[in-house]
C-alpha cells in the first residue's frame, strides 16, 4: 500500500472525504479531534491503573511485602512487549514506556510503606 493510499483510508475512518477536499486543513483538525480523544483515554486508563497500584501498595505495606517484584515485571514487560509486536507497536517503546510507569509505581509503594512505619 503506498503512503497515499493509507493516508486516504486513515481519513475515511476519521472525516467525510468531501469535507476533506473542500477545506485542506479538515484533514490535520480532523487527525487531531482522534489524538485528542486517544489522549484522553490514555489519561483515564492511566489514573485507572494507578487507582489499582495505590491499593497494592497499601496491601503490600500491611503484608510487609516489598515494594517491587522483578518477577512480576519481568513477566509483564515480555508479555506488553508480545501484544506490541502483534499490534504494529515498538516493543522497544513498550517496553521503556511501561518501564516508565512502573518505576513510579513503585516510588509510590515505597512512600506508602515510609508513611505506614511512621504510623501515618
Ligand atoms: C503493582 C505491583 O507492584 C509493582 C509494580 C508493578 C506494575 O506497575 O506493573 C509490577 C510489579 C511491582 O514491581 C505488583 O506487584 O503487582
Amino acid at each position: 500500500m503506498t503512503d497515499d493510499t493509507s493516508d486516504r483510508r486513515s481519513a475515511e475512518v476519521i472525516e467525510d472525504e468531501s469535507m476533506v477536499r473542500d477545506e485542506p486543513s479538515a484533514r490535520l483538525a480532523a487527525y487531531r479531534r482522534s489524538i485528542d480523544n486517544f489522549d484522553a483515554a490514555l489519561i483515564h486508563i492511566l489514573a485507572e491503573r494507578f487507582r489499582t497500584t495505590k491499593a497494592v501498595g497499601e496491601y503490600k505495606a500491611t503484608h510487609e511485602l516489598p515494594p517491587a517484584d522483578p518477577a512480576r515485571e519481568e513477566k509483564q514487560i515480555a508479555r506488553l512487549r508480545a501484544l506490541a509486536s502483534e499490534s504494529g507497536l515498538d516493543p522497544e517503546f513498550s517496553e521503556k514506556f511501561l518501564r516508565f510507569v512502573i518505576d513510579e509505581v513503585i516510588h509510590h509503594h515505597e512512600r506508602i510503606r515510609e508513611a505506614g512505619s511512621r504510623g501515618q
